[in-house]
């Protein structure tokens, strides 16, 4: 929802705008102050049930550890005294009383003085034993008596009760999350079960007329709902209970009810989407009427997650975070994880933090704390953090990146060459073995699928062509894939090559022209024919491709100077043209042959595309890129191409 085109202008008048935009930390203090102090709510677990949870309190030993005076060997139960004076040359005899202590068994039988009770590893020491023997160190004197050749001192092998946790003892302390280890003290206490922390129990709700879960067919202009699933997941991930509602539509009557339920219930309630100024954004306008005080911020100074709404509706937190997927998860992750992980008992997560250069200049909005999604590489002197370029409506920028950079709100760009901290999403950086950077192609998962069925990782960036040419030139990934015809030589790729780089010859992409099968304006035509025809037709809108793109030289070549209708539509992919075809917002373009294929478009055949790799030469030798290289020349890759209509070179 967010901005409806067909609104009306009085429902434009109606709508709402942001009241007062915070900083990020005054509304993350706002927030907290009015939801804590307040009680954790507690149960009772099972130990198996345990892992994870944060203890509700403390806890003391109720018994000894061990119980008993133990032996650590398996041997004799002796009094020292009688050992005092046993040696080498002078072996004491002692006799064997009629008993054996097995692990379990409680003895019956006193060691008096001139005797010695078999005990095994874990055996409860006998009365008047003060010390144990090890069987190594006797000898059998007959069925009925041993020698012993070696002192013994008091407490010699023993534990004594209590040793190792003594009863009344502070055993684990409040606010402990309970691993393994602390499962292990609690178990050998003898105790089953344990007050924690209940988890927050978390309604999730999304809202949008467009949402369809995922395993349901797609209808036109619908999109699936990422948020549900990815805040749901997240909400587990830090110590809450996500109970996700599904998608409510734009009805602010099926709305409201729908989160007046879920509070019956959670202890918390996020939303996402329709927060922002759209008409359909309705959920801030029930907030008002679900419980005091009500609405504490919305409006954020924080890119993503301007349009963040955060409430407290009767001490539960009700959170609407914004539509798109970057936005919802940064926000959740940066203002929402610090107050559920309170509630649920567990300590503020500790992120880790590197120092990375960035390679290319970042621009920034003046005025919002802006968080950029980074990807890491090694580059010559330390890590390059690649800006994820995709924005906030991406749901990769922030599922595939490494961690975030931090632009100031009174900076407006962050220059090329900066170096700055990147804090991490995970607890180490995890620098791929495998870089390329430049222009994306579906044959390239091809080719390097077998790398990761063995283990390696591979971090492919895409920067288009002259992007990767420059990270090529800086050092900064293994292969650059690029795909630039230089007009003059009329050749692709090896123009642009400098020193210490060196081409690796990929594979042919056919370009050609893309429309819906049964057109018959294009039907059976070459690609000339077919332009010549489409130009002279004024109800046949083109589809374009971007400045820089190869594909546009082509395009511009064919188009001799025209510029119809559609000319400035100009989307980056081979993926965007054959969608926009498709689904009728053009009726033709440039593609290349498998994506036309993909889409089941007609194609007619123009031209083929070069799509090589410049390899950075002092990086040839690394096992990744040795392993790359292996993989494309392979059969079985070559094959994979072919099959999805590439040809290898
Ligand atoms: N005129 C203005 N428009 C927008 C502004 C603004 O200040 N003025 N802010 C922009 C910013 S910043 C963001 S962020 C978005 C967020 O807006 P909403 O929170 O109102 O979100 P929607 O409009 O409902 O949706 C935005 C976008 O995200 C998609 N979406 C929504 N829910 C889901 C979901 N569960 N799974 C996947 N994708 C979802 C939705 O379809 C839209 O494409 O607003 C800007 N607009
Ligand atoms: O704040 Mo929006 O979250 O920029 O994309």
């Amino acid at each position: 929802m967010g901005s409806d085109m067909s609104m009306t202008p009085q429902l434009q008048l109606e709508q709402e705008q942001f009241l007062k935009i915070l900083t990020r930390e005054d509304a993350l203090a706002r927030f907290e102050a009015a939801l804590f102090p307040r009680a954790l709510p507690r149960e009772t677990r099972k130990l198996a049930d345990a892992l994870g949870a944060a203890l509700a309190e403390d806890i003391t030993a109720p018994v000894d550890v061990p119980p008993f005076d133990r032996s650590n060997v398996d041997g004799f139960a002796v009094r020292s005294a009688d050992l005092a004076a046993a040696g080498e040359g002078a072996p004491v005899r002692l006799a064997l009383n009629g008993e054996t202590v097995h692990c379990g068994i409680a003895p019956a039988l006193q060691v008096a003085a001139g005797t010695a009770t078999p005990i095994a590893t874990g055996g409860p020491l006998p009365r008047g034993a003060d010390a144990v023997v090890m069987v190594e160190h006797t000898q059998p004197a007959g069925s009925e008596a041993i020698d012993v050749r070696r002192a013994a001192s008091p407490g010699q092998f023993v534990s004594y009760a209590g040793s190792d946790i003594a009863r009344g003892e502070a055993l684990l302390r409040a606010g402990t999350i309970i691993g393994s280890r602390e499962i292990g003290m609690l178990a050998a206490c003898g105790l089953a079960e344990v007050t924690v922390a209940r988890k927050p129990r978390v309604a999730v709700i999304s809202t949008g007329d467009e949402l369809i879960q995922p395993g349901q067919p797609l209808p036109p202009a619908a999109i699936y709902d990422t948020n549900g699933a990815i805040v749901a997941a997240a909400i587990d991930e830090n110590g809450g209970e996500a109970i996700f509602l599904g998608a409510i539509p734009d009805d602010e009557a099926k709305l409201e009810s729908a989160m007046r339920e879920a509070l019956t219930d959670a202890d918390m309630l996020v939303l996402s989407g329709g927060t922002s100024k759209g008409a359909g954004d309705l959920s801030h306008l029930i907030i008002g009427r679900l419980g005091k005080p009500g609405i504490i911020a919305h409006g954020v100074a924080l890119k993503p997650g301007k349009p963040l709404c955060l409430a407290v509706c009767d001490s539960k937190p009700v959170v609407i975070l914004p539509g798109f997927p970057t936005s919802a998860m940064f926000t959740f992750h940066d203002m929402i994880v610090p107050v559920l992980r309170k509630m649920a008992g567990l300590p503020s997560r500790s992120d880790a933090k590197v120092s990375a250069t960035v390679p290319v200049r970042i621009a920034s909005e003046l005025g919002r704390t802006e968080f950029v999604m980074v990807s890491l590489v090694d580059g010559k002197d330390g890590l390059i953090a690649y800006p994820s370029g995709k924005g906030s409506g991406a749901i990769t920028s922030f599922a595939q990146a490494d961690g975030f950079l931090r632009i100031d709100a009174l900076a407006d760009q962050m220059p090329a060459g900066t170096a700055t901290e990147v804090t991490l999403f995970t607890p180490h950086v995890r620098v791929p073995d495998l870089v390329i950077v430049g222009s994306h192609c579906t044959g390239l998962d091809l080719v390097t699928a077998p790398l990761a069925h063995d283990g390696l990782t591979v971090r492919s960036i895409a920067v288009g062509s002259l992007g990767g040419l420059a990270a090529a030139r800086r050092g900064e990934c293994d292969l650059a894939p690029i795909h630039l015809f230089d007009d003059k030589s009329e050749t692709y790729n090896t123009p642009f090559l400098v020193e210490g780089l060196e081409l690796v010859p990929g594979w042919r992409r056919m370009q050609g022209i893309v429309f819906r099968k049964g057109d018959k304006r294009f039907e059976g035509l070459s690609a000339k024919q077919a332009v010549a025809k489409a130009l002279i037709d004024p109800t046949c809108i083109m589809v374009n491709r971007n400045q820089g793109a190869g594909t546009r030289i082509l395009i511009d070549r064919l188009l001799g100077g025209a510029r119809p209708e559609g000319y400035w539509n100009q989307p980056r992919s081979h993926n965007a043209v054959a969608a926009a075809v498709a689904q009728h917002r053009a009726d033709w373009g440039m593609s290349i042959a498998p994506v036309a294929d993909a889409s089941g478009l007609g194609f007619i055949p123009l031209a083929e595309e070069h799509y090589d790799f410049a390899l950075v030469s002092a990086r040839k030798q690394r096992p990744a890129v040795q392993a790359f290289l292996d993989a494309l020349g392979s059969g079985e890759s070559r094959a994979a191409l072919e099959r999805a209509g590439f040809r290898p070179a």
